[in-house]
């Protein structure tokens, strides 16, 4: 396929009658994700796998194999490379290699601003039950003063706390804000550093690693005489396509950075 860039692609007219493939790349293709996706795209009859990439590769092969999607599950390390290359080649972006914070979202954004065609949507967690889970988290927050979010993986992840929590307790304290909750009622003075896990704007995140697991979340909530859990399980990877092929659809309708697929759920 000849080079050219995303902007030049939802140009070209689709032949009458028949909507064009979107031709796909993956980043990480090797990976537990990664291997995942490659199997999701190649099932999906509206999308076209152009180009697999893993360390070692040359990345220039998804620009010139003609993708204009990228999906990247790699390392937080080499994200940010990758997402720089992609917004240089006019190539939109779906994310899911986590390690995102304030500081790197902006500079994504700050990428995007001279190319106003090119999407950018980072996801920490594409699986529909876990989305759901951060919103109904949302949703409870003010009516608990004690709020502590679990998070269960794998234990070849590489990083912890996991993107999901991190992003659900900064979810959590934004509600408790809004609503005037204040700080978590907590006596402790842990006797062992870590005991009560790292503080995520004032909501405690504990990571489990255990073999055996995928990927699960727990936020519990507390008040006078009762608790509230809020449990969600990935048992397989294959749980998190239909959101990562939903993003895929919808990036080239969406310019600049979205954090998050819940936009593109209508929540
Ligand atoms: N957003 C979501 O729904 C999910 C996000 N993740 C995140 O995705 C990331 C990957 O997770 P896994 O697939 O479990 O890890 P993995 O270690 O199995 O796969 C990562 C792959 O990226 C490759 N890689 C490393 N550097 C690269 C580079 N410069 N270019 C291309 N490929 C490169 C590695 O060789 C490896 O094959 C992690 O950050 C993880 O937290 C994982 C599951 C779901
Ligand atoms: O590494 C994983 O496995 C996962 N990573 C993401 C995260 O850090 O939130 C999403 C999911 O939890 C699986």
């Amino acid at each position: 396929m000849t080079p050219s860039s995303a902007a030049d692609q939802h140009a070209a007219p689709a032949p009458a009658g028949e909507d064009p493939l979107i031709p796909v790349g993956v980043l990480g293709a090797r990976g537990r994700m990664g291997t995942e996706v490659v199997k999701a795209v190649n099932a999906a009859e509206d999308l076209e796998l152009v180009a697999m990439v893993d360390a070692g590769d040359w990345l220039f092969d998804v620009a010139n194999a003609g993708a204009r999607v990228v999906v990247d599950f790699t390392r937080p390390d080499v994200v940010m490379d990758n997402i720089r290359f992609c917004i240089d080649h006019d190539i939109h972006c779906v994310v899911g290699t986590t390690g995102f914070d304030e500081a790197k979202l902006a500079t994504v954004a700050e990428w995007l601003q001279p190319k106003p065609d090119v999407g950018v949507v980072i996801a920490p967690n594409f699986g529909i039950g876990a989305v759901l889970l951060m919103r109904f988290a949302q949703e409870a927050a003010r009516f608990f003063p004690s709020t502590e979010v679990v998070e269960l993986h794998h234990p070849n992840k590489v990083d912890a706390p996991s993107g999901t929590a991190v992003r659900t307790a900064r979810l959590i304290a934004a509600a408790r804000r809004a609503a005037g909750v204040p700080a978590a009622p907590d006596a402790t003075s842990d006797s062992l550093p870590g005991a009560r896990g790292a503080d995520v704007e004032g909501i405690p995140v504990h990571a489990v690693r255990l073999t055996g697991l995928v990927a699960h979340q727990e936020v519990l909530m507390g008040a006078g005489g009762e608790t509230l859990t809020l449990r969600h399980d990935s048992f397989d990877r294959a749980s998190f396509m239909p959101g990562v092929l939903l993003a895929v659809r919808e990036i080239g309708r969406h310019p600049g950075l979205t954090v998050g697929i819940e936009g593109f759920l209508g929540l």
